[in-house]
């Protein structure tokens, strides 16, 4: 499959070469040439298939034919080592819980695809490659994860100061061996910037192989339409109208489900649940595209002022506005509202929320309230006790520490303080 820039001013690409500039070097993002919607008969035999075959169809035109089927399959199993369970919360609402890896985040599939995408196109390589994310909590950590030990590639975590839960700090500052991590002044949009800054670079790139671990890298993105698979297999034998409401900051999650849409899957509508950071909210309601500064909430990994995927879900609807409404509704809440929705959770459901499922669980409420016969899941997209304070103060019960979350408690921290783009290249060019 070849790529093309969303900016249309540099040249199309194979799969290999975007997955290794991971940004076009007119600054745009990729987007696959073709979307060719998967067979009937794919979707008749769904329920055989296992999560991994399934992955398999759905991502194999985006690879090929640059990943060889045999090794595709052996990534995707490596990829897929962990499950994704669904909890029925009742006739409307069922939750699908995105957080069995090893960093507890959604974040983990599209890290460790992109991880062994990058070893294989690298295995002859002898240049380091220099992997550069930027993280507003949980992405740095399933880079760091995947990538951890894996020779010939240097990885580089930008995050912001203060805004990130002290457990996701504990996973981005404590993995040492090839994995650096720099504390920014800063906001997420900040290191962001300064990350698609380096790519433009000239200084830098014509001294170090850089490349993205964002979903602003294809093969981070890409992953991530499987968890709308997954959730319809298990789903479509009982409900007809499936939407998604997906808790959304740089909205690389819920354009990943308008591609599983445009593959054929029959999804009704998507939900784009909002913190207050509420860019996109407000461009449904007034068509008007107004990147701001983030503001600070209690889910801290949607704190994003300028999300980087909004041009391809763009490109996705056509560029059309009332296409884009008829697919896609979004909705802000504050903190307060998102308080009081994960107490609701836990005391009608029994069921533990993180501050950024209990968003995607308000989307489905709201949504429901005009649209009752629908049948709305979202996404569980990190473990509740990544936000201990907050969930432990909310739900007056203490939460225990799964192993994944141990393992780091007592590590210690190490980072380097950066405040502006000089001080991020002079470290890159140390
Ligand atoms: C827990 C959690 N929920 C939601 C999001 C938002 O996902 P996206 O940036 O794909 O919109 C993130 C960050 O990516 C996250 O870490
Ligand atoms: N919420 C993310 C922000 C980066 O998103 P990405 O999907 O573009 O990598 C985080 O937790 O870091």
């Amino acid at each position: 499959m070849n790529y093309y820039s969303l900016n249309k001013k540099a040249p199309n690409v194979s799969f290999k070469d975007a997955v290794i500039k991971g940004l076009a070097p007119d600054k745009g993002l990729y987007f696959p040439e073709y979307i060719t919607p998967l067979p009937k008969a794919f979707f008749d035999k769904i329920d055989n298939l296992s999560h991994s075959e399934i992955a398999f169809e759905a991502i194999k035109q985006f690879v090929s034919p640059e990943i060889p089927e045999d090794i595709l399959k052996t990534i995707i199993e490596e990829t897929l080592s962990f499950d994704f369970p669904m909890v029925e919360l009742n006739n409307n609402i069922s939750i699908l819980e995105l957080f069995h890896g090893p960093t507890m985040a959604f974040k983990d599939v599209g890290a460790r695809f992109m991880a062994r995408c990058l070893g294989y196109f690298n295995q002859n390589n002898t240049n380091e490659v220099t992997v550069l994310v930027a993280t507003s909590g949980d992405t740095g950590a399933a880079v760091a994860n995947g990538f951890l030990g894996v020779k010939g590639v240097h990885v580089v975590i930008l995050y912001p100061s203060g805004k990130v839960s002290d457990i996701q700090e504990k996973q981005l500052t404590t993995l040492g061996q090839n994995i650096s991590t720099l504390e920014v002044n800063g906001t997420f949009d900040d290191c962001q910037a300064m990350v698609k800054t380096a790519f433009l670079d000239e200084n830098l790139t014509s001294k170090m192989q850089l490349t993205s671990a964002n979903s602003i890298n294809v093969a981070r993105w890409l992953p991530q339409l499987f968890y709308f698979m997954f959730a319809y297999k298990k789903l479509h034998n009982t409900y007809e109208d499936i939407v998604f409401s997906v808790p959304s900051g740089n909205f690389g999650n819920v354009c990943a489900g308008m591609m599983a849409q445009q593959l054929g899957v029959p999804i009704k509508h998507f939900i784009a649940s909002n913190n207050e950071n509420n860019v996109v909210t407000e461009y449904l309601k007034t068509q008007l595209y107004n990147p701001k500064p983030s503001v600070q909430t209690i889910s801290n990994a949607m704190d994003v002022g300028d999300p980087s995927n909004f041009i391809r879900i763009q490109e996705i609807y056509k560029n059309k506005f009332e296409t884009l409404k008829d697919n896609v509704s979004s909705f802000s809440f504050s903190d307060d509202e998102t308080k009081v929705a994960m107490l609701e959770i836990y005391s009608n459901h029994n069921y533990v929320a993180d501050p950024h499922g209990a968003v995607g669980y308000l989307g489905c409420k709201s949504y429901l309230e005009k649209n009752p016969n629908a049948h709305c899941v979202f996404l569980e997209t990190a473990h509740p006790a990544k936000f201990l304070d907050v969930v432990e103060e909310v739900i007056k019960t203490k939460q225990a520490l799964p192993q994944q979350i141990q393992s780091v408690m007592g590590k210690v921290k190490v980072a380097t303080t950066i405040s502006t783009y000089e001080d991020f290249k002079s470290y890159l060019l140390k």
